[in-house]
């Protein structure tokens, strides 16, 4: 059981930093402990089965009690406390949680939508505290579910996606043998705990005697913060979505002089292009840089490719790797469906849209990603999009990140986002290319003559009729708080 395992591994190193925050730092003893303090008031309420959620920030709080919820036979949800309102509201009234946990203060608006959590805002050590206190005959197992996380929704409604015990501990192993060998390994711990990309950090590290390097929302909204932490902090396994290092490595001073402890960089969420891997590798030579692929669905990620010179030379879109043991991949119709021991129990609540998209293939079960996908002859998987990314323009079928993927290729890219205007009748009228140029300009004559550029480049690579009907250039792309490119938004800026 991960929580046994993780409290045993706290046991032999209990003065080991376990998560440290900007000017905290909390020792395996200080998690057992507080796990522990949170049992003793779950169990001293009657609670009926269905999961708890965990509101409040990504800090020590939140995470021991999530861990304790499952201690107790609980899954939970993590809901960041930043999440608007009325999303948060809906996700209570889709999960009806036993108990709302609340890691942070919360105002009036938030109680009428929380209910009367309750509140968990400070840990003081009991000196008194023993791990063999800690009673975990109850802790989740096998196929019950560990988690449960609404995804947000870039392809619709936030569904809430149910992960078992075993699945995490699928991907426990897999992240703790494939990938760099690190001992006391130190994650950077930035994904919020209500995104997945999180688990690649938490697990792994509490289960191997890790140090989560926490990043507050505070720090990552503030460059100048985010610099002095990051120059400061010692970090081996570095963990994020492509878009937050290409904000990062607009600064000259993230580089690896800077960064001497890090050995491995591993990349999901969203396409990792050559230029952004290019990039990283000329400014950290010495680090490993891994691509990952996987939707929540299926537990964090389930593929894995560590991307080298000889890749990056034969790639005009990097691959997204092969298959994490206990996984086997196909493609049916060009879509990807993934088989095996990460795939999820499904939707929670949700029969038919867990119908819809799990279903059993060979005796295993399965996961219709709605990715569209290819699996050349050694088994390397190469992402080509969203199957829903996918518009009619003028009669032509057209993939959008196709072409985005075209445009980045472009010296004056750096990062594209294709955005379809629709009409009432919901027929595509434009598309319209949202650019973060490589040298921003308000000088309209001096952008014109970019867009001319990359137009004529652009049709060197790729049919006239998948050519942008109108270019617009950010300075930025927005990101979302799970730290991609923020699509939703975009589309309302340019094409709403
Ligand atoms: N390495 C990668 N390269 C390209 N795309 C990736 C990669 N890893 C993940 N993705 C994309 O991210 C998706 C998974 O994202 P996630 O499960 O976080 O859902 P989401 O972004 O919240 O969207 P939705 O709410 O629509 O499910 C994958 O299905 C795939 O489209």
């Amino acid at each position: 059981m991960l929580i046994e395992r993780i409290m045993k591994k706290a046991q032999t190193i209990p003065a080991q930093a376990a998560f440290t925050e900007a000017d905290n730092s909390y020792t395996y003893r200080d998690l057992g402990d507080a796990v522990h303090q949170i049992v003793e008031q779950l169990n001293q309420l009657a609670l009926n089965d269905r999961p708890i959620l965990v509101f409040g920030k990504n800090n020590f709080l939140s995470l021991t009690a999530m861990l304790a919820s499952n201690a107790v036979g609980h899954a939970y949800i993590p809901v960041d406390e930043h999440t608007p309102l009325e999303r948060v509201a809906a996700i209570v009234e889709a999960s009806k949680p036993a108990l709302v946990i609340s890691t942070s203060a919360i105002d009036g608006s938030t109680k009428q939508v929380l209910g009367e959590p309750l509140l968990i805002t400070e840990f003081q050590a009991n000196p008194a505290f023993d791990f063999s206190m800690l009673d975990l005959s109850k802790a989740v197992s096998g196929h019950a579910t560990t988690y449960i996380i609404y995804t947000s929704g870039t392809t619709g409604v936030p569904k809430g996606v149910e992960v078992s015990h075993d699945n995490l501990a699928s991907f426990v192993a897999w992240m703790l043998s494939d990938f760099e060998q690190i001992v006391d390994n130190k994650y950077l711990a930035q994904p919020l705990f209500s995104f997945d990309l999180s688990i690649f950090s938490l697990y792994p590290s509490l289960v191997s005697g890790g140090e989560l390097v926490s990043l507050s929302r505070d720090e990552v909204g503030n460059f100048k913060k985010l610099f002095e932490r990051l120059n400061q902090a010692t970090i081996n396994t570095w963990i994020s979505t492509p878009s937050f290092v290409d904000m990062l490595l607009v600064d000259p001073s993230f580089k690896q002089a800077n960064h001497s402890a890090l050995q491995q960089f591993i990349f999901c969420g969203e396409e990792l292009t050559l230029k952004t891997a290019r990039r990283l590798q000329e400014k950290f030579p010495d680090v490993k840089i891994y691509n990952t692929y996987g939707p929540t669905e299926a537990t964090g990620a389930i593929s894995s490719v560590l991307i080298d010179d000889k890749l990056l030379a034969a790639n005009d879109r990097l691959p997204v790797g092969k298959a994490k043991p206990g996984v086997k991949l196909a493609v049916e119709q060009g879509e990807i469906i993934i088989m095996g021991d990460s795939v999820g129990n499904g939707y929670f609540e949700n029969p038919q849209k867990t119908r819809a998209s799990f279903v059993t293939i060979e005796g295993q079960p399965a996961f219709k990603t709605g990715d569209a996908g290819s699996l050349d002859a050694d088994g390397m998987l190469h992402y080509q999009g969203r199957m829903d990314f996918q518009v009619k323009f003028n009669g032509y079928r057209i993939e959008l990140q196709d072409i985005e993927a075209n445009l980045v290729m472009n010296e004056h890219v750096e990062q594209a986002v294709m955005i379809p205007r629709y009409n009432e009748d919901h027929k595509v009228t434009a598309l319209i290319a949202v650019i973060k140029p490589h040298a921003y300009s308000t000088d309209k004559a001096t952008m014109r003559q970019i867009s001319k550029a990359i137009k004529a480049d652009l049709l060197t690579r790729v049919m006239d009729y998948m050519l942008p009907t109108k270019f617009v250039y950010f300075e930025e792309l927005p990101l979302n708080q799970n730290g991609k490119i923020d699509r939703k938004l975009l589309a309302e800026k340019v094409a709403g």
